[in-house]
């Protein structure tokens, strides 16, 4: 199966994170996750990241941080996560694509229902945190 690289952008602002809630007609719909989506061919990941975050939360991103790469089979689908910490960027976030959003504490992550893969993206952010 042909692995989809996807570029994820965790947006904190002091203790917290901006999440999303996905559509629930979407792959691993109706779950949390951090903004972003597929990365173009023509694109570098970090390009992508750019693009995506301008169009979902409409923010433009100024210097992502690599965080982690995660490569996760859902059975159905075989993603490859290139997740990025944005702590800088202009403009406020705010949803474009009618999706329920919020900052979240990341104490607080862990009661949201995320997509198995974000499991560790959770835990390095608490160990951060801690
Ligand atoms: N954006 C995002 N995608 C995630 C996360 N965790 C996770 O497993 N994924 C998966 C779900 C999808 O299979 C894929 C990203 O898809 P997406 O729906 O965001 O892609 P996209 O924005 O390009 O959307 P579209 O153009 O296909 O509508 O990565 C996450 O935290 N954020
Ligand atoms: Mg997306």
């Amino acid at each position: 199966m042909k692995i989809v690289d996807v570029a994820v952008g965790v947006i904190k602002r002091q203790d917290m994170i901006y999440v999303s809630k996905r559509a629930d007609t979407l792959h691993q719909g109706g779950l949390w996750e951090f903004p972003g989506g597929k990365k173009e061919a023509d694109e570098t990941i970090a390009q992508a990241l750019i693009r995506e975050l301008f169009e979902e939360v409409n923010i433009q991103v100024l210097n992502p941080i690599p965080l982690m790469v995660i490569e996760h089979d859902y059975g159905d689908k075989k993603v490859r996560l290139d997740v990025m910490l944005v702590e800088e960027f202009s403009g406020e976030p705010s949803s474009q694509e009618n999706q329920l959003s919020r900052w979240v504490k990341i104490a607080d992550l862990a009661q949201y229902d995320f997509p198995a893969a974000n499991l560790s993206i959770i835990e390095k952010l608490q160990q951060l945190a801690s």
